[in-house]
């Protein structure tokens, strides 16, 4: 029998291959839990071995040496190369597939087709009909055009019902009439609307005989398609930099009064007639599908940063040696510090959740699809409720886990050279693209409020939140239950789960009934419900997990997994303790209980720690990170690292001719005064 973690090889440092031996289970074998089968773990590393082969698609150089403009041509560059190799390297209708090329080629910063991937075709295969599929999508996926989602503006991003970009219907001529009659109305923001699309997907307020008929979607040429300049009557540039994501042009977009064809508006669901009568869609959020479609796969975008960092952490947690635990013994590993484990084991079992709660998310999601496009749409408020609950907590806690992966890398990750401060720049987009996350928790507490409502009134409600008709337990039996019953925890965050959409519900029940108009009332028990809806999403999460690794066949695998979802539990139920110990559900001797739990599962983690990283099977070239190498040769090659930096071209720079010299020699002359 092989050796059961798979990267280890000749040559690598002894203090890594050394964690790796330790390994209790089949590396890729877990690939196959975290990648949803042992396929698409196999394509992963089939594609990586397929891209290492060919020089071209490799990094010119470390990409945080590059300048904005360098990495913009850089990533456009590689999808020109990409695009000649794309059906060799791919099955490009495997959403995956693509998702992984783009992450060991281009990586996370962006390139010209990211939003024309991610929501440009989506929206154009949920609201196109037959015809206008024809016409635009086929082209799409073809990339003779390239596209985005142009929706948010300067002045309104959350609230879509004042968006003041207006498409006025014009029966006379059968078109349309867009404009943007502000500043703050210009569409500022959208990925790749700067300078590499031609297309755009534009949501307007749509107005009919000066009816206001709230957001709709509508399709606008915005360039020629042979010169790329931007058409008459159509203002369009790059926003300027940002906090990381530079390789992506996000840009701005102003419409002077410029006029569409009628059958330019999205009308599979809704329509306009020529006679500007109209009709309505089954549903009416269904023209917001393209950002579910993106938040129901962020939490598998996610998990994906979250074990990038953690990657990088535990690797160099492993050859990083400083101080010691026995004086009397060499320099220990940082890894072997209780207060290291404890900084980003539980980390690691977020990144495993969050990965096993994505793959159900994408199930919903994949089910509500299907159903809409027969104009189906029950489910669609139970999916919108699940991804605004979770594209919040899970951006959140993936932001908590990768600036701790960083901390845990010392000096060091504090360097480009980690990469992390890279993926937590791109991470935390995450919080405030796809519907801010305050926003979104409170749309998830509509859904919580209604069924709680439901509750008092004598109903049962299911699904989700079925729980809430469940029998409680007024004491937690946590204790008390065998090794390796998860019932028990999950029963208690069911309690505070419950317990806090209710404290809200009351709240709010009482404020209205006090005579306070619903939406200030509303504001007035904001923060409670927001608390409501982190709690409903963590316990989702936790479920999640559970249910995957009851599910799990191989032994070694489970035991690995289990192990994981001990840790988690006991670590998410001390963060959220407070809710159980003010109604006397959890005692202060059960406190100490989760504790030792916890300190016992960090034990129990140790060993497997590089290997729980290790079975993400991120590339070194996916991941770009010297501290993260998978040999473990960090030193030597931060030292070659550094000499990329410009300012290592000559020894001395024209800086100190041109003022540090004059500066001392003044220094210099004056003391001699
Ligand atoms: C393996 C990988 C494969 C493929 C990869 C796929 C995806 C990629 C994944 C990750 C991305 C990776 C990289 C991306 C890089 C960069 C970012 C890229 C793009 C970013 C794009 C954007 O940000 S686009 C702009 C996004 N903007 C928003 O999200 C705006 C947020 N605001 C809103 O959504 C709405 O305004 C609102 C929902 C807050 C309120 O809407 P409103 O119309 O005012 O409604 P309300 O009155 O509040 O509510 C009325 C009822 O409607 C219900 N509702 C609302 N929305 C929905 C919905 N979508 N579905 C169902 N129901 C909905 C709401 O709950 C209310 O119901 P009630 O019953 O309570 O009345
Ligand atoms: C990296 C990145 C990529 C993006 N890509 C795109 C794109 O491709 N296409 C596109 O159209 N847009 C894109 N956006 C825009 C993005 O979707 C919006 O910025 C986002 O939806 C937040 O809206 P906002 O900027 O209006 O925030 P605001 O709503 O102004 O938020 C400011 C504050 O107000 C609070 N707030 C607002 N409303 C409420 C409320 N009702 N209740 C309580 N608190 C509230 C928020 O919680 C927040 O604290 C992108 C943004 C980023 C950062």
């Amino acid at each position: 029998m092989g050796n059961l973690n798979k990267e280890i090889r000749d040559g690598d440092h002894p203090d890594i291959t050394e964690e790796r031996l330790k390994s209790t289970f089949d590396t890729h074998k877990m690939a196959a839990q975290i990648y949803n089968s042992q396929r698409a773990a196999d394509r992963r590393n089939e594609i990586t071995s397929a891209v290492l082969k060919i020089p071209e698609l490799q990094d010119i150089k470390p990409l945080p040496f590059l300048s904005r403009e360098e990495k913009v041509e850089e990533a456009a560059r590689k999808i020109g190369i990409l695009s000649e190799h794309l059906y060799d390297l791919v099955n490009v209708n495997d959403g995956a597939e693509l998702y992984h090329l783009n992450n060991v080629v281009i990586g996370g910063e962006g390139n010209p087709l990211a939003l024309h991937g991610v929501m440009f075709i989506p929206v154009l295969q949920a609201q196109a009909t037959d015809e206008q599929k024809k016409k635009w999508l086929y082209r799409a996926m073809k990339r003779e055009i390239i596209g985005t989602y142009a929706q948010t503006e300067m002045g309104h991003g959350s609230n879509l019902r004042k968006l003041e970009t207006t498409a006025t219907y014009d029966k006379a001529t059968e078109e349309f009439v867009l404009n943007s009659p502000t500043t703050t109305s210009m569409k500022w923001w959208p990925g790749n609307l700067g300078k590499s699309t031609n297309y755009a997907v534009v949501v307007a307020t749509l107005i009919i005989n000066e009816k206001d008929y709230g957001p709709h979607s509508f399709m606008v040429q915005l360039r020629d398609e042979n010169t790329h300049k931007p058409l008459p009557n159509i203002e369009v540039g790059d926003i300027g930099p940002k906090m990381a994501y530079n390789a992506t042009d996000n840009g701005f977009l102003k419409l002077n009064h410029l006029r569409i064809p009628r059958t330019n508006m999205l009308m599979k669901h809704v329509k306009v007639e020529k006679d500007g009568t109209y009709i309505k869609p089954p549903h009416a959020k269904m023209s917001y599908s393209a950002m579910v479609h993106v938040r129901a796969h962020m939490n598998n975008t996610m998990a994906y940063f979250l074990a990038s960092s953690l990657t990088i952490a535990v690797r160099y947690s492993s050859i990083r040696r400083q101080g010691h635990i026995n004086p009397k013994e060499p320099e220990v590993k940082v890894l072997e510090y209780q207060t290291q484990q404890h900084r980003l084991f539980p980390h690691i079992a977020r990144a495993y959740a969050f990965s096993f709660a994505g793959a159900e998310t994408v199930r919903l999601y994949e089910k509500v699809k299907k159903d809409m496009e027969s104009g189906e749409t029950e489910l669609m408020a139970d999916l919108h409720a699940l991804t605004s609950g979770l594209k919040s907590v899970v951006t959140y806690l993936t932001m908590q886990g990768i600036e701790q992966a960083r901390q845990s890398c010392g000096g060091h990750g504090y360097s480009m050279a980690s990469y992390i401060s890279e993926i937590y720049g791109i991470a935390i987009g995450g919080c405030t693209y796809e519907g801010e996350n305050m926003v979104m928790l409170l749309q998830l507490a509509r859904y919580l409020m209604k069924a709680a409502k439901a509750v008092k009134e004598g109903k049962k409600v299911e699904g989700l939140v079925g729980y809430l008709s469940a029998p409680d337990n007024r004491h937690s039996l946590i204790d008390r239950t065998p090794e390796k019953s998860y019932d028990t925890y999950l029963k208690t965050f069911e309690h505070i789960a419950r317990q806090q959409i209710f404290r809200a519900f009351d709240k709010l029940e009482k404020m209205l009934t006090s005579g306070l108009p619903h939406s200030e009332a509303w504001n007035k028990c904001s923060v409670e419900l927001t608390r409501a809806s982190r709690l409903h999403t963590r316990l989702f999460i936790a479920q999640a997990f559970a249910r995957r690794v009851h599910d799990v066949v191989d032994f070694h695998i489970k035991e690995a997994l289990d192990d994981l979802l001990h840790l988690h539990l006991n670590y998410e139920l001390l963060d959220v303790a407070s809710y159980a110990l003010e109604d006397g559900h959890l005692c202060g001797e059960q406190m100490n209980f989760i504790r030792s739990e916890l300190y016992r599962s960090l034990g129990k983690i140790r060993p497997n720690a590089v290997s729980y990283v290790d079975a993400w099977e991120l590339s070194d070239m996916e991941l770009r990170s010297v501290l993260g190498r998978r040999d473990g040769h960090v030193y030597e090659n931060l030292y070659k690292w550094a000499q990329n930096s410009s300012l290592n071209r000559t020894d001395v720079l024209p800086v100190f001719e041109k003022y540090l010299k004059p500066l001392m020699m003044s220094a210099r002359k004056n003391s001699k005064l």
